[in-house]
């Protein structure tokens, strides 16, 4: 029998090889972090294998994003040597109805706001469990913070309103340490009215890199839903 978590895989390899057929030759692609974006970097390499695309660079979010694009053949380049992203297509945690997110599930929320924020289209691949009515609902705000900080911090993220919470290592003793050293602090709200608002307010506290508010940075949002056991996708 087919279980749950098989769907939401089904679902998120649907639209992470859709995605991957939406980028060109000779693009500059942001190359997302997390289980959906690996699908779509799979697929892209597997194109460029085909030869059906020339001369597509990437640029990697995260470590796990750059091993699996090496892995997948695609050449990578940096900010420093290009002049525009074409293309971003990365996950998100939560999707509201104005397309606002929050990100960083997988702590990357940081240099995944700097790839997907300057490309000329970011592109949000997600399962429908990621479809919320109000950012907030499901998963909280995860905060990347400079371990010197991190009392104060939580102290200002709790006059914020928020119930902050370091994120702990499942496979290692200890917090999550980011790829830029850092510490993630996931951060619950009872509701977010002013996902904007909060964006700013939480990246004001000295010690803060990032947090995982997305506002206004998502162009078309791939859903992926597995309906009557097969994979659809709608672009939204
Ligand atoms: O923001 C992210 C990583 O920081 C991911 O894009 C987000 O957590 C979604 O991951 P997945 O596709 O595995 O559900």
């Amino acid at each position: 029998m087919t279980t749950a978590p098989e769907l939401v895989k089904q679902a998120k390899q649907a639209v992470g090889k859709q995605a991957a057929q939406w980028v060109e030759s000779g693009m500059v692609v942001g190359l997302g972090t997390g289980s959906t974006a690996a699908f779509m970097i799979q697929f892209l390499g597997e194109r460029l294998q085909r030869g059906e695309l020339q001369q597509v660079r990437g640029i990697p979010t995260s470590f796990q994003a750059m091993v699996l694009a090496r892995q997948a053949g695609i050449p990578l380049t940096t900010l420093d040597e290009v002049s525009e992203i074409d293309l971003a297509i990365d996950g998100a945690d939560e999707v509201d109805p104005q397309k606002n997110l929050i990100k960083g599930g997988g702590a990357a929320h940081t240099r995944e706001k700097i790839v997907d924020g300057l490309a000329k289209e970011f592109i949000v691949v997600v399962d429908g469990s990621k479809l919320v009515a109000h950012l907030g609902s499901t998963f909280p705000v995860p905060v990347e913070v400079l371990p010197l900080a991190i009392v104060p911090v939580m102290r200002a993220l709790e006059q914020l309103g928020g119930e902050p919470e370091i994120r702990m290592a499942v496979k290692k003793d200890g917090p999550v340490i980011t790829d830029q050293g850092n510490m993630v602090v996931d951060v619950k709200f009872a509701e977010i009215p002013d996902p904007a608002s909060l964006e700013m307010h939480i990246n004001n506290i000295p010690g803060v890199l990032e947090n995982g508010l997305f506002v206004g940075l998502a162009g078309r949002v791939l859903v992926g839903e597995v309906t009557d056991g097969q994979p659809q996708v709608r672009v939204w």
